[in-house]
């Protein structure tokens, strides 16, 4: 990247300790001057960008934690793994912050960079967003294992002990081109050209830095019920997210999804780990299985959500209620009673996907882009080992794809994402 005559400056007049103090105390203090887009301040060359407040369907970007973990879940997502190409810290420090001001103009409904009208060069921004409003559009970015592991990066001891590949499950049948990656951005959005264009023109920004690893665009239908929004269903017809943490309650979250300064490294207090599993779900199979059967393996009723027994879907599941003759109302191989028997909690916040066909069975490729947050990867392992062999659902799906990321606390204005990292020695 060719840097202006203010970075190569920076470059020159600013020690690294000189700089980590000004990032640390909020970086807006340094800004050294309006750019030429009239009253943009920058910080290292790098534009620093306001969340619009009157913008219509606007997430804001910045904050105490990222944007996609605790907002209402979106309608659609594109979820890109990366792999970097980059070689050194410096260059991935640069790359975040390249991204940020990106990141910020498109959460904000606006295309990147400023329009040009020169014919003779590709205009910066792809384009297909155009008219589009911001759609609730989120990205959260997270770092992988393998990042850590780069020699030349210098990564690794700043690697929390936490971030290791998951293990490998009973019945997992997973694809290397589903699986792991240095990077991931997550876009999510009320709008599924929306969340494709602000993956893509990261990436693109991005030539050279990072290549694409896998992919998986997925999408959530949610029905409106008296101008309320309702659990939104699975591909297998069953309400999908009903018992979750409440988002807006501090305490639910830093119980079960923020990383709590003290439990990790540092630079990951106020982030959060995200799991993303592409489970194929054989809709095939599931199609002809009787109704009592698929109650049976959700431990739920199909129409209302409700657990077995009872009528309203956020009823209390109670898993050792028994009939009359003493046998477990809730079936003990069922989902929801294995989940709940591992005592532990996760957010989920996942999306349906369908992705043509199977080439050696000519079934759908369709299923679930299960994504779960948690403070500690180990909440997802307890659960995932409680449903094991045993989970009635294991008929009817396939783990094909599995990664861990480690997402990065939230942005302050003037700030970078990922700063708490690179500021770390
Ligand atoms: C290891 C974590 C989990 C995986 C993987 C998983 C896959 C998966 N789940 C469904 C559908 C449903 N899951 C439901 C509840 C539920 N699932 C998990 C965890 C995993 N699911 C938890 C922790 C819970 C909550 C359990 C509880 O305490 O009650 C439900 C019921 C409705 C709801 O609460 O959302 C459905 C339906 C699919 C289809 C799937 C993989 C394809
Ligand atoms: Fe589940």
């Amino acid at each position: 990247m060719t840097k202006t005559n203010d970075e190569r400056l920076l470059d020159k007049k600013i020690t690294r300790r000189q700089m980590m103090k000004m990032t640390g105390a909020g970086a807006v203090g340094l800004a050294i001057g309006a750019s030429g887009m009239g009253g943009v301040l920058k910080a290292f060359g790098k534009d620093i960008l306001e969340d619009q407040s009157t913008v219509a369907n606007k997430v804001d970007f910045y904050g105490k934690h990222q944007s996609g973990i605790a907002t209402a879940v979106q309608t659609s997502i594109y979820f890109a793994s990366l792999n970097v190409l980059v070689t050194s810290k410096s260059q991935l420090q640069d790359l975040f912050q390249m991204w940020t001001p990106l990141a910020v103009q498109m959460m904000n409904g606006d295309l990147i960079g400023t329009a040009s009208e020169n014919a003779l060069i590709p205009p910066k921004d792809t384009g297909e967003a155009k008219g589009l409003d911001a759609n609730n559009l989120t990205i959260t970015f997270g770092v992988g294992p393998s990042l850590f592991e780069k020699k030349e990066l210098g990564l690794s001891h700043l690697k929390p002990k936490e971030l290791q590949d998951l293990p490998h499950f009973p019945k997992d049948q997973l694809e290397e081109t589903f699986t792991g990656g240095d990077i991931c951005i997550q876009a999510c959005a009320d709008d599924p050209q929306v969340a494709f264009h602000a993956v893509r023109n990261l990436i693109r920004a991005a030539s050279g830095k990072v290549s694409l690893k896998w992919s998986q665009a997925g999408f959530n239908s949610i029905p409106l019920k008296n101008g309320k929004k309702e659990t939104p269903r699975n591909l297998f017809a069953f309400k999908d997210g009903t018992e979750n943490p409440i988002t807006d309650n501090e305490k639910d979250m830093n119980e079960v999804v923020w990383v709590q300064s003290g439990d990790s490294k540092p630079w990951m207090a106020g982030g959060t780990y995200l799991v993303a599993r592409r489970i194929q779900m054989h809709l095939e199979t599931w199609d002809r299985t009787a109704l009592r059967e698929q109650e049976a393996t959700f431990g739920r009723h199909r129409g209302s959500g409700a657990p077995l027994g009872k009528k309203g879907e956020f009823e209390a599941m109670d898993i050792d209620r028994k009939d009359a003759n003493g046998n477990p109302i809730v079936p003990e191989t069922s989902h929801t009673f294995l989940a709940k028997k591992a005592n532990a909690r996760l957010l989920r916040r996942s999306f349906s996907y369908s992705s043509g066909v199977m080439d050696a069975t000519g079934t759908f490729d369709a299923g679930l882009l299960f994504i779960s947050f948690q403070k500690n990867p180990k909440q997802f392992i307890k659960i995932q080992n409680s449903l094991g062999r045993l989970d009635k659902m294991n008929e009817y799906i396939t783990h094909r794809g599995s990664a861990l990321f480690a997402c990065f606390p939230g942005i302050k204005k003037g700030s970078y994402i990922g700063e708490a990292l690179f500021n770390t020695l």
